[in-house]
C-alpha cells in the first residue's frame, strides 16, 4: 500500500475498461481502439453509443434495430412526467436532471435487475431518455409546446428541433452530431469514476447514473462549458487580453482551460474550433468565437494550458441556438452512452470499489464526559 496519497488520485489507474483510451501527451483519443479523428464528422452518435454500449460498430441492420430500440425507449415514465413541471419551477437543469432520472428508474421495466441483457437494454432506454429529459424541463419552464420527434431525425437533430422549436440544416445537425460523438466517453473522468464506485457495490444503473450526473455538474467537470458562456458574455470584446491577464493575476482559474491528462492540445478542441468558427462566421457575427481564440492565446501564453473540450463546445452550442443553461446537459446527454457502457462493463467483472485513506487527524484523545468538556 502506498504511504502517501496522490492528491486527486491523480496517474493513479483506478480501473480497467475496453472503452477508451487517451495518449495525454500526444493529444490522441480512442473509443474502442477507433481515434476519435476517424469518428467525429462521419459516425452518428447513435453508432458510438452502439459502440460503446454493444462492443462494436453497428452494420446498417444492427443500427436499424438499435434505433428501433432507441425510439420505443424514449418514453418517459409516468413519475417523470407528472413531476417535471414543478421540478423545472424549482430546480436549475442538472439538478432537475438529477432528480428526474432518479423518478424514472421508478418506471423502468429493468430496474430490479443488473443481468446484463437488462443493463443493455436499459443502457439503450436512459441514452435515448436524457434528451427528452432535457426537452420536456425546458419545455415545462418555458411553456412552449413540445414538437414531437420526427422519425426521420436521428438524436441530434431532434434534439436541437426540440430545444429551439426549429428544424435544424443538415449541417448544424452534422455539427451537433460530432459534438455528442466527442463528448461521449473520456477514461476515467471524475462523473465515470463516481458511476463505476457506485456499480461496484453492486447498485443498479440509475443509481449509477444519478451519481454521475450529481458529478458531472460541477464547475471543474462538466459545469465547465456553461461557466466559459458566461465568461464570455460578462467580458467587453475590446478587453478580452487584459481581463483574462488580470483573472489569472487575481488567481482566478479560467473555465475551459487545463486538464488532468492532457499535456497538450486535447483532440476534441481541435473539431470544436473550427466548428465554432464556421457557425460564428456563418451566423454573421463571430465575436464570440474571436473573444475565444483572444482568451487561448492569452492563457497560452501566460500560463501554457490549453483549451478542453468545454471551452469551444459552449460557442459551439450558443451558435446552435442551445440556451447557456443547458449546455451541461447536453454534454449528459452525450456521455450518458459512456456512463451506462462503464456500468455494463463494471458489472460484467465487478470488485468493490475502496481505496484507503491516510489519517491527519489527532491521535490517543482522552475520552471526557459530556459535564466537564
Ligand atoms: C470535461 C471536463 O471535465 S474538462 C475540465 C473542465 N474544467 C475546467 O475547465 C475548469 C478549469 N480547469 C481546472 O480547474 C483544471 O485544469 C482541471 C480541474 C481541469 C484539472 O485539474 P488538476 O489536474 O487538478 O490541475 P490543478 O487544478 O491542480 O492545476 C495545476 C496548476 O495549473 C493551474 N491551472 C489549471 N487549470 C487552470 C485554469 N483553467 N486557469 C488557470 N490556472 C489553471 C492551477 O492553478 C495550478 O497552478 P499551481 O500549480 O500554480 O497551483
Ligand atoms: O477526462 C476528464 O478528466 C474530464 C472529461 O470528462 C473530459 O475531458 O471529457
Amino acid at each position: 500500500m502506498a504511504d502517501k496519497p496522490t492528491k486527486g488520485l491523480a496517474d493513479v489507474v483506478a480501473a480497467s475498461t475496453a472503452l477508451s483510451d487517451i495518449d495525454g501527451k500526444a493529444g490522441r483519443l480512442f473509443y474502442r481502439g477507433y481515434d476519435i479523428h476517424d469518428l467525429a464528422g462521419r459516425t452518428t452518435f447513435e453508432e458510438i453509443a452502439h459502440l460503446l454500449q454493444r462492443g462494436k460498430l453497428p452494420t446498417h441492420d444492427q443500427l436499424a434495430e438499435y434505433g428501433a430500440e432507441l425510439a420505443r425507449g424514449r418514453s418517459l415514465g409516468g413519475l417523470a412526467e407528472n413531476n417535471v413541471a414543478e421540478i423545472a419551477e424549482k430546480q436549475a437543469p442538472m439538478a432537475a436532471l438529477r432528480t428526474l432520472v432518479s423518478l424514472s428508474a421508478a418506471d423502468d421495466p429493468d430496474k430490479n435487475s443488473n443481468a446484463a441483457d437488462a443493463n443493455r437494454r436499459k443502457a439503450a432506454r436512459l441514452t435515448a431518455q436524457q434528451p427528452i429529459l432535457v426537452a420536456h424541463y425546458h419545455a415545462a419552464r418555458t411553456g412552449a409546446e413540445i414538437p414531437e420527434p420526427d422519425p426521420e431525425l436521428g438524436i441530434a437533430a431532434n434534439f436541437l428541433l426540440q430545444i429551439t422549436g426549429r428544424r435544424p440544416s443538415p449541417r448544424e445537425t452534422e455539427i451537433f452530431d460530432a459534438c455528442l460523438v466527442l463528448h461521449a466517453d473520456h477514461t476515467m473522468n471524475a462523473s465515470t469514476f463516481a458511476a463505476r464506485v457506485c456499480a461496484a457495490t453492486l447498485s443498479d444503473m440509475h443509481s449509477a447514473i444519478v451519481a454521475a450526473i450529481g458529478t458531472l455538474k460541477g464547475p471543474l467537470h462538466g459545469g465547465a462549458n456553461e461557466q466559459v458562456m458566461r465568461t464570455l458574455e460578462a467580458l467587453d470584446p475590446s478587453g478580452v487580453a487584459q481581463a483574462v491577464r488580470d483573472k489569472l493575476a487575481a488567481g482566478e482559474k479560467i473555465m475551459g482551460f487545463g486538464h488532468r491528462v492532457y499535456k497538450t492540445e486535447d483532440p476534441r478542441a481541435t473539431h470544436l474550433r473550427r466548428m465554432s468558427r464556421e457557425l460564428g462566421e456563418a451566423s454573421g457575427d463571430d465575436t464570440y468565437y474571436r473573444m475565444s481564440k483572444e482568451m487561448e492565446e492569452v492563457v497560452f501564453a501566460e500560463k501554457g494550458l490549453y483549451p478542453n473540450v468545454d471551452f469551444y463546445a459552449a460557442t459551439v452550442y450558443h451558435y446552435l441556438g442551445i440556451p447557456t443553461d443547458l449546455f451541461t446537459p447536453v454534454f449528459s446527454v452525450s456521455r450518458m452512452s459512456g456512463w451506462t457502457a462503464h456500468v455494463i462493463e463494471q458489472h460484467a467483472d465487478n470488485r468493490l470499489i475502496r481505496p484507503d485513506s491516510e489519517y491527519i487527524g489527532e491521535r490517543d484523545q482522552k475520552w471526557i464526559p459530556i459535564d466537564e468538556r
